[in-house]
């Protein structure tokens, strides 16, 4: 399956609390491929809040850490967060559209490390920086109690697209 830039990242399963549209309780991310990597607005509201008026930062940590997960999906490679850290550089603020960018800076072996941005009105709100590890499928459904990995076509063979989503060499 082929990303090409601007076009919608598919969830990576129908119920992830980051991008799954059938999660009630979930953030509805809606991601678009940006480059190698994706970006997404998000509107954070009361059911978000931890500070009266601002985001909980778990919340914003756990937006990020599905971008991430969004930058896999244009990599076609499937991995988890093994460590994640976060500057919290301002307060978020509940009721504006915040832009969120991620993408991954480099790969090696079966790591990958990412960087994403919160911006607010282009001001950085939150910054964080992740190790993902790549794994086999068999780690998802090894590890739940579910009947097999709900996940999409996106899952496949792993590349590196070029800008126009053309290409397809491996991820190294
Ligand atoms: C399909 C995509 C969905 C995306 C959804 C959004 C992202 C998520 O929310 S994922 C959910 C949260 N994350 C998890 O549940 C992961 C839980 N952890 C694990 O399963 C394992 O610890 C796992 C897979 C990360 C690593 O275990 P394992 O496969 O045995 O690899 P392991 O040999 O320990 O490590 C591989 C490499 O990564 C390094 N590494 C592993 N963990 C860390 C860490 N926390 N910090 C630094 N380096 C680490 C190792 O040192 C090793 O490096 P090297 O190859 O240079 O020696």
């Amino acid at each position: 399956m082929t990303i090409r830039e601007g076009q919608s990242i598919p969830p990576h399963q129908d119920n992830c609390f980051g991008c799954g549209p059938r999660n009630p309780a979930g953030l509805h991310l809606r991601m678009q491929r940006n480059g190698m990597g994706v970006v997404a607005d998000l509107v954070l509201d009361e059911r978000h809040e931890g500070a009266p008026g601002l985001a909980h930062g778990g919340v914003v940590a756990a937006a990020l850490d599905d971008l991430f997960g969004g930058v896999l999906v244009v990599l076609g490679v499937p991995a988890v967060t093994a460590n994640l850290s976060v500057d919290y550089r301002a307060p978020v603020r509940l009721g504006r559209t915040l832009t969120l960018s991620a993408t991954c800076t480099r790969s090696a072996g079966r790591k990958l490390w990412m960087h994403g941005t919160v911006t607010d009105a282009n001001a950085i709100t939150t910054e964080a920086t992740a190790l993902f590890v790549r794994v086999g499928l068999e780690h998802f459904s090894s590890h739940a109690d579910v009947a097999g990995p709900p996940f999409g076509d996106w899952i496949g063979q792993a590349r590196t697209p070029s800008p126009d989503g053309s290409g397809a060499s491996g991820v190294r």
